[in-house]
């Protein structure tokens, strides 16, 4: 089995506030792995040290092979282009159109591709989460739901190998939410990709997870898949699950 993300002993507090203590992890290459945990736990902190927008104390981060902890610039923006990352918020720029957006997320990895290049690609991914007419819409135009998607077109287009999703079907009604965690089942299957997915979200955990993790006082202390720990003999882990 190959392993693409290996985090061993990660730390990381602010200020006296630990919040990641004895985080461990392996994440198998195309395998789904949903987080779950109460708010505040450091679910959401966990990817942002993956990627290295917050920088942990302690512990190794090894992605793909590299230890991302110890790369030096170039070297980990070479990492951070086969992770894709979709944050809670979606983040588009709302002053750009959905082709503008998308535009700008090749150009900051691919300079050279010429006109008819960069609108194939784009028509690829508006594709593939289901919006090839939304291409000229501004953001504002967007409902939740296809912003989210728009989010995932967005990430699709660098052909990542690696997916972190920080809670994609949050803030959706449940028909949509299903539609997303859909999607990011098409994704995996598609494209072969190894996804992190923190969610709150159990029908989604249900649909796309391979295995979960509940993160606890700073660490994985339950691993199981959806039926085994559904059947769990903790009423506390069971909770997630009624
Ligand atoms: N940049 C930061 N600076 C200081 N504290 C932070 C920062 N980011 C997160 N924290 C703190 O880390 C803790 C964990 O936050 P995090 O967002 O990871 O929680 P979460 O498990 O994702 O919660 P939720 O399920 O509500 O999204 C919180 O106490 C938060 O205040």
């Amino acid at each position: 089995m190959e392993i693409v993300i290996d985090i061993k002993h990660l730390k990381k507090a602010f200020k006296r506030n630990e919040v990641l203590k004895d985080v461990n992890l392996q994440l198998a290459k195309g395998e789904n792995l949903v987080i779950l945990g109460k708010s505040g736990t450091g679910k959401s902190v966990l990817p942002k040290c993956i990627v290295r927008l917050i920088e942990a104390d302690r512990g190794e981060i090894h992605v793909l092979g590299k230890d991302i902890l110890k790369l030096e610039a170039t070297e980990l923006d070479e990492v951070r282009k086969k992770v894709g990352y979709l944050f809670q918020g979606g983040a588009l720029y709302d002053s750009m159109t959905v082709k503008q957006n998308l535009v700008f997320q090749i150009r900051r990895t691919q300079l050279e591709k010429n006109k008819a290049e960069l609108r194939d690609l784009v028509e690829e991914a508006l594709a593939n989460v289901g919006l090839k007419d939304a291409m000229q819409k501004m953001p504002a135009e967007l409902s939740g739901g296809m912003k989210k998607r728009i989010g995932l077109a967005r990430t699709l287009i660098l052909k990542p190998s690696i997916i972190l999703y920080d809670e994609p079907t949050t803030g959706l009604d449940p028909v949509t939410a299903g539609e997303i965690s859909e999607l990011i089942l098409d994704v995996q299957q598609k494209y072969n990709t190894s996804s992190i997915i923190i969610t709150h979200d159990m029908k989604c955990a249900r649909m796309t997870s391979n295995s979960i993790r509940i993160m606890k006082n700073g660490k994985f202390e339950v691993v199981g898949s959806y039926d085994e720990l559904r059947h769990s003999d903790d009423p506390e882990v069971r909770a997630y699950f009624s």
